[in-house]
C-alpha cells in the first residue's frame, strides 16, 4: 500500500538529499542542478560494481574511470567558463574605470575647475523669474515690447545697421537683443524738448555719454533694456528721461487728477540713492515746466524714514512719478494710497545690489500690483553674468546695452593702493588728507571703525560727517546735505553711501579699509571721476586683506592700465599655475577667482541660512 503523501515527505525530510546549486541566477527556465563529483562517482560505482562476474565488474569499473575523467574535464571547463565570465566583468568594469581615469587626467586643473564652476552656478541659477506672481501663476508673458509713439529721426532711421555698429565701436557701445534701436549722438535728434535741452546745457551736459546715447532711444521706443556701464557714466539721466517724457506725454494728451497715476516708478535699493534720483527728477521736470510750455509733472519720494504726511500735497493731485524703496513702496500701494492700475513703466537702479541685498520677493510683490504689461529697465554699474542671465528671462525682447565691462573700474580715476600697517593707518590718513584739496569721502567697512575716524578727524580740526546703517535718518540727511552743500570737507560712509551717490567734484576718495567685494570697492572709487573729471582713489590694505581680495584688485588695476604696487604683483594666482584663460567670477564680476572661492557667494549664503532661521539679515537701509 503506498505511503501517504504527508508520509512520504516526513521520511525525506529525515534522510535528507545532499544540497544542490544553481549555476545560473539569471535563467530560472535552464537551472542546471549542481551534484558535487565526489557525490556523483560514489553512486555511480555503487551502482555498477553491485551486479555482473568479475570481468564485466572490471570492464565497468574502466568505463567508469573514462566517464569520470570526462566528467573531471567537464568541470574544469565548466571551473574556468566561470572564471572567463566573472573576469570579464571584471575588467569591464576596470576598463571603464581607467578610461575615465585617462579622461580626467588629459583634462588640466583649469578644465575641471571650470566643470565645478559650471555645476555651481547650474545650482544656483535655479530662481525664478521677476515677474509678478499672478503672471508666473497663469504663464502670462508678452511677446511683444511697449508701443510708444517715439521714432527716431527719418535721417537717423535710413542709416543702415552697419552704419549704427561703426557709431556703436566709437563709443565702446556693446548691444545684445533682436532688433535693437539706433545710437544717436546728441540729445535734439533724440527728440528730448529744447528747454530741456538748454537745461542740460546749463549743468554742462552738452552731449549724451555713450550709455546715454544708446541707452535713452532704446527707452523712448519702449524696449526692455539692461543697461550697464561704468559709474559716474550718467545712467540717471538714461532712465529718468524715458520716463520724464512719458509722464509727459500722459498728462498733456489727458490731464491727471487726483488718485490718478503714476505712469512709471524707479526702485533704489538705499534711501539716499532714492533721494538723490527723486532731486534729479524735480529739478528735471521744474526746468520744463518753467516755461509754461510744458505741463508740471507730480513725483513722489517713497521712502521710510519720512512721514508720507510731508508729502501728502503730492498724493492730494495726479501723480506721475514715484521714486521708491521697495518697503515703503510696498507698503504704499497695500494701503491703496496710490495703484498701478496705469503704470507703464519701472526701473530698477542698481538692479543687481537690489537682488542682493534679498529684495527679489519685494520687487515680484511690485510686479504684482501692475495691471497691464510694464516696460522694465535694469541698471548698474556692475551687473554679473549670473544677474544679467536671470534678468534678461524676465524682460520682454530685452536689449542688453553694455559699455565696458560690467564691473570694471572707471577709467578716469587713477588708482593708488598703499600698504598701511593697520597702528599706522589713522596717522597715515592725516597725511594722505595733504593729497588733494577737498571734498574727500573715507569709507570703512565698519560703522565703529568709521565714527572712530570722525571722532579722531575732529579733533585734529578735521570738518567731518559721518553716515552709516545705524545712523538715524536725520543724521544721515544732515550729513549728505552739508557735505554735498560743501559746508564740510569730509564725510567718512559705510558702504551705504557708496552706490550710486553722486557727489560734486569729489577729489579723492580714501578707502581706509579695503571691502572683501571686489564690486563694492568699484563702486567706492567710483565716487570719483565723474562726468569725465579725474579724481583719485587712495586705498589702504595690509596683511588683515585677504589674499583672495588682492588678488581681484591686482586683476583689476592691471585691466584700468593703472600701476601694480610690488607687494601685489608678487601675488601668484594659484588657477595661473593649472594652465588655461583666466575668466571673472560670474557670481560677483572678481577677476582674481573663480565661482568655488567667491566672497559674495558665501556672504550671500550666509545671509539666506541667517534668514531661514528667521533672522532678517537685510542691510542697506532700503526701508
Ligand atoms: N551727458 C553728460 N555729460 C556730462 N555730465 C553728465 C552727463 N550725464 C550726466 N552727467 C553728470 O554725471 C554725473 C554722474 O551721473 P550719474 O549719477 O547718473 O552716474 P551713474 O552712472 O548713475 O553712476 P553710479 O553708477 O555711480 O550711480 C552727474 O553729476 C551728472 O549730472
Amino acid at each position: 500500500m503506498a505511503e501517504p503523501a504527508y508520509k512520504r515527505r516526513r521520511t525525506n525530510q529525515r534522510s535528507p538529499s545532499p544540497p544542490t546549486y544553481k549555476l545560473d541566477d539569471d535563467n530560472d527556465d535552464n537551472v542546471e542542478l549542481y551534484v558535487p563529483v565526489a557525490q556523483r562517482r560514489q553512486a555511480k560505482l555503487a551502482k555498477l560494481t553491485s551486479w555482473g562476474n568479475s570481468s564485466e565488474q572490471t570492464a565497468r569499473q574502466q568505463q567508469l574511470e573514462q566517464e569520470e575523467r570526462e566528467d573531471e574535464e567537464r568541470e574544469e571547463e565548466r571551473k574556468r567558463e566561470k572564471a572567463r565570465k566573472e573576469r570579464t566583468l571584471l575588467m569591464e568594469a576596470q576598463e571603464v574605470h581607467s578610461k575615465k581615469a585617462e579622461e580626467d587626467s588629459k583634462k588640466t586643473e583649469q578644465e575641471k575647475a571650470e566643470e565645478v564652476d559650471a555645476e555651481i552656478l547650474a545650482a544656483i541659477a535655479s530662481r525664478r523669474k521677476l515677474a509678478s506672481d499672478l503672471e508666473l501663476a497663469k504663464g502670462v508673458s508678452y511677446a511683444d515690447s511697449l508701443k510708444t509713439s517715439w521714432r527716431p529721426p527719418r535721417f537717423i532711421a535710413a542709416r543702415s545697421e552697419e552704419q549704427h555698429q561703426r557709431l556703436r565701436e566709437k563709443y565702446h557701445i556693446i548691444v545684445d537683443g533682436e532688433d535693437p534701436p539706433p545710437p544717436i549722438e546728441n540729445f535734439t535728434d533724440m527728440k528730448v524738448p529744447d528747454v530741456l535741452v538748454k537745461f542740460l546745457k546749463s549743468k554742462r551736459i552738452t552731449k549724451p555719454t555713450p550709455i546715454q546715447l544708446q541707452g535713452i532711444p532704446t527707452a523712448f521706443a519702449g524696449r526692455d533694456m539692461i543697461g550697464i556701464a561704468f559709474t559716474g557714466s550718467g545712467k540717471t539721466l538714461a532712465f529718468c528721461l524715458p520716463i520724464i517724457m512719458f509722464a509727459l506725454e500722459e498728462e498733456t494728451r489727458l490731464p491727471y487728477v487726483r488718485g490718478e497715476g503714476p505712469v512709471g516708478v524707479i526702485l533704489c535699493p538705499s534711501r539716499e540713492l532714492a533721494t538723490q534720483t527723486y532731486e534729479n527728477v524735480l529739478t528735471w521736470t521744474a526746468a520744463m515746466a518753467k516755461d509754461g510750455k510744458y505741463p508740471q509733472l507730480n513725483t513722489l519720494l517713497c521712502i521710510g524714514g519720512i512721514a508720507m504726511g510731508e508729502q501728502s500735497h503730492v498724493l492730494n493731485k495726479g501723480l506721475h512719478i514715484v521714486v521708491a524703496t521697495p518697503g515703503r513702496l510696498i507698503d504704499m500701494l497695500e494701503k491703496r494710497r496710490f495703484t498701478f492700475d496705469n503704470c507703464k513703466y519701472l526701473c530698477m537702479d542698481e538692479a543687481d545690489r537690489m537682488i542682493d541685498l534679498g529684495f527679489e520677493d519685494d520687487v515680484r510683490n511690485i510686479m504684482s500690483f501692475f495691471k497691464r504689461q510694464r516696460q522694465t529697465l535694469l541698471f548698474s554699474a556692475t551687473m554679473p553674468r549670473k544677474i544679467q542671465d536671470f534678468a534678461q528671462q524676465s524682460l520682454v525682447k530685452p536689449v542688453l546695452v553694455n559699455v565696458g565691462r560690467a564691473g570694471a573700474a572707471n577709467l578716469d580715476v587713477l588708482q593708488v593702493v598703499e600698504y598701511v600697517k593697520q597702528e599706522a593707518k589713522m596717522v597715515y590718513l592725516l597725511e594722505c588728507l595733504q593729497k588733494t584739496p577737498p571734498p574727500v569721502i573715507i569709507f570703512s567697512e565698519n560703522k565703529n571703525e568709521v565714527d572712530d575716524i570722525q571722532e579722531y578727524l575732529l579733533l585734529k580740526g578735521v570738518e567731518a560727517v559721518a553716515i552709516h546703517g545705524s545712523k538715524t535718518q536725520e543724521e544721515r540727511q544732515y550729513a549728505i546735505k552739508s557735505f554735498k552743500s560743501g559746508a564740510k570737507d569730509v564725510m567718512v560712509a559705510s558702504g551705504v553711501a557708496s552706490k550710486g551717490l553722486d557727489f560734486n567734484d569729489i577729489q579723492h576718495v580714501i578707502i581706509f579699509s579695503m571691502p572683501k567685494e571686489i564690486e563694492d570697492y568699484v563702486h567706492q572709487i567710483g565716487r570719483t571721476g565723474r562726468s569725465g573729471k579725474t579724481g583719485i582713489a587712495t586705498t589702504f590694505v595690509n596683511m588683515n586683506t585677504p589674499e583672495q581680495t588682492l588678488l581681484d584688485l591686482k586683476y583689476l588695476l592691471m585691466e584700468a592700465g593703472q600701476k601694480v604696487p610690488p607687494f601685489l604683483q608678487s601675488i601668484d594666482d594659484p588657477r595661473a599655475a593649472q594652465g588655461g584663460s583666466l575668466k571673472g567670477c560670474p557670481v560677483c564680476g572678481g577677476l582674481g577667482h573663480g565661482i568655488s572661492n567667491c566672497p559674495k557667494l558665501e556672504d550671500t549664503q550666509r545671509r539666506q541660512m541667517a534668514s531661514h532661521r528667521g533672522g532678517d539679515d537685510r542691510g542697506g537701509g532700503g526701508y
